[in-house]
């Protein structure tokens, strides 16, 4: 049997929260802090769940009428968590691209307050093609505009009617990003100027950083869970029972959204850049600095990767060698974060596929591991052997091999073309892969600039890249250890 609202109860919520994206993390993070401030803090609000683009989830949400399994596994404070709840704030799902009206109808709500988002990294962009009259509109920010002004239509400009947002997105200054691109909206679009007024009067948009590893859908388990639960959930989500959500925003937010009652782990701050450059350096950039080292070293997972001798020094070293030394908090502060996230990255309950952090890792190590290379470089003189010797491996991944079985790789069509015909066309000399090094470190699509500018790194890469190549991982690594 399917979990459904005739075996777990549904509790009725007021729709006051507008999500989109129904992806593993919102419903593993938000989700869940909304389900426990409506227990425990009677904040009483439904979300309603908007799948932003054409493929998704929405069908299967609405088929087990919102409801979902959630299990948080990891240790805690030196104690073994295990626990799993049935989330029952979602109140449904609308596919925007089969039931736009029903959509837009969503504005009409007199209750809704909220809305919160993760669309991904490349979810919150200027689709200059958008229109207002389209159905939907391509990009998330453009539906958004949309719905925003069916709200300020149907209430007449009311400022009591605005709404606050809190994006989740990876990207820098997320909440400032897309209030700039719903403005650009406005005029693009030619709306009039008393709109423009009551978005920026009447709507708050936080920025906000997440935390929280959500490897997902726990693909070779379900059998033992279907066990354990009884019933069967196709949107059963695993998750490591840290998290941290960090808002700036003025004090009302704080006082509408009550976390502080029920104990969770969100900050309101003034400013969240300190966090958010802590987070993403060394926390996803160690992620993304180790996939393509340990991958073709042979490790598939990432407490593998940490537990093994010399790939878990080679990420401990980056860390506390490379990427502390460029970031500007305490060092206390930053060797007790990055020690807490190389105890996460051990949770021995989480199974975390290098493969599915290899997603889209080019545009991913630009923001998360480039920034440190050049900080390096510009604070040292030099550069990080571990962290340069990372980007050959990338460079190396991107052939599409490990050990002669295919790597499948995931990323902007543009980028992985680039890549196979470079690789293609390789014979082995030393110029030709100095000339896809130059190639691959002159793209400024992915870089914005041209790396090979970077004082010596082109031949850094060359060289490492031959040694991975003629070595072979387990080998070549060592060059960069000791
Ligand atoms: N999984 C984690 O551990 C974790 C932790 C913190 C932050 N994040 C961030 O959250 C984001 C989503 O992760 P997830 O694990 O939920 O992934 P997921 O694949 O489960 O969900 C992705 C969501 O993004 C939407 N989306 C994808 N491309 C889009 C686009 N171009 N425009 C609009 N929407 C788009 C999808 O519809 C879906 O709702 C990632 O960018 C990730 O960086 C993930
Ligand atoms: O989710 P991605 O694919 O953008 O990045 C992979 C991981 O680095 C990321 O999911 C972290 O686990 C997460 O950001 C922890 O909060």
């Amino acid at each position: 049997m399917k979990l459904c609202k005739d075996i777990h109860q549904h509790s009725k919520y007021p729709e006051r929260i507008l999500q989109f994206g129904e992806g593993n993390f919102l419903r593993a993070f938000v989700d869940l802090i909304v389900h426990t401030m409506n227990e425990e803090a009677d904040f009483n609000s439904g979300i309603v769940v908007i799948q932003p683009i054409q493929n998704g989830l929405i069908e299967i949400l609405n088929l087990q009428d919102g409801l979902y399994t959630l299990y948080l596994k990891g240790i805690q404070d030196g104690q073994v968590t295990s626990e799993h709840k049935v989330i029952d704030c979602v109140t449904r799902g609308i596919n925007p691209y089969t039931d736009y009206d029903q959509y837009l109808k969503l504005a009409e709500n007199p209750d809704l307050r909220f809305v919160i988002s993760n669309t991904t990294e490349a979810g919150i962009f200027l689709h200059k093609k958008d229109r207002l009259e389209d159905r939907p509109q391509v990009s998330f920010p453009g539906k958004l505009t949309a719905l925003l002004y069916r709200r300020y239509k149907f209430f007449n400009g009311d400022k009591s009617k605005g709404l606050i947002f809190i994006p989740c997105e990876l990207i820098e200054k997320n909440g400032d990003k897309l209030k700039e691109i719903i403005l650009k909206f406005v005029e693009l679009w030619e709306l009039e100027s008393e709109f423009l007024q009551w978005i920026i009067e009447a709507n708050i948009f936080c920025n906000s950083l997440v935390d929280r590893i959500v490897p997902g859908y726990p693909r070779e388990r379900l059998e033992e869970i279907y066990r354990e639960l009884g019933y069967e959930d196709d949107l059963v989500v695993e998750a490591e029972p840290f998290h941290l959500w960090v808002i700036e925003g003025p004090d009302f937010v704080k006082s509408e959204f009550p976390v502080d009652k029920v104990g969770l782990n969100v900050l309101f701050v003034d400013d969240i850049t300190p966090y958010r450059t802590r987070k993403v350096r060394i926390l996803n950039g160690a992620h993304t600095s180790m996939v393509p080292v340990a991958y073709l070293y042979g490790i598939d997972t990432v407490r593998e990767a940490i537990e093994d001798e010399v790939v878990g020094k080679f990420v401990k070293d980056t860390i506390f060698e490379e990427i502390i030394p460029t970031l500007d908090l305490t060092k206390e502060e930053l060797e007790a974060f990055a020690n807490s996230v190389i105890d996460r990255f051990k949770n021995p309950f989480i199974k975390h596929d290098l493969m599915s952090i290899a997603l889209n890792s080019m545009s991913k190590f630009e923001t998360r591991v480039l920034p440190s290379i050049l900080e390096y470089q510009n604070r040292e003189g030099k550069l990080p052997l571990k962290l340069t010797f990372s980007l050959a491996a990338l460079i190396n991944f991107h052939r599409g091999e490990r050990n002669g079985e295919k790597i499948v790789l995931s990323d902007d069509a543009a980028i992985l073309e680039q890549y196979a015909s470079l690789w293609k066309v390789h014979d082995g000399s030393s110029e030709q892969l100095k000339t896809i090094v130059a190639t691959i470190l002159s793209n400024e699509k992915v870089w914005k600039m041209d790396l090979n500018q970077v004082s010596g790194l082109t031949d850094a890469i060359t060289t490492y890249l031959t040694n991975i190549l003629e070595l072979g991982m387990k080998k070549a690594i060592f060059q960069v250890m000791y």
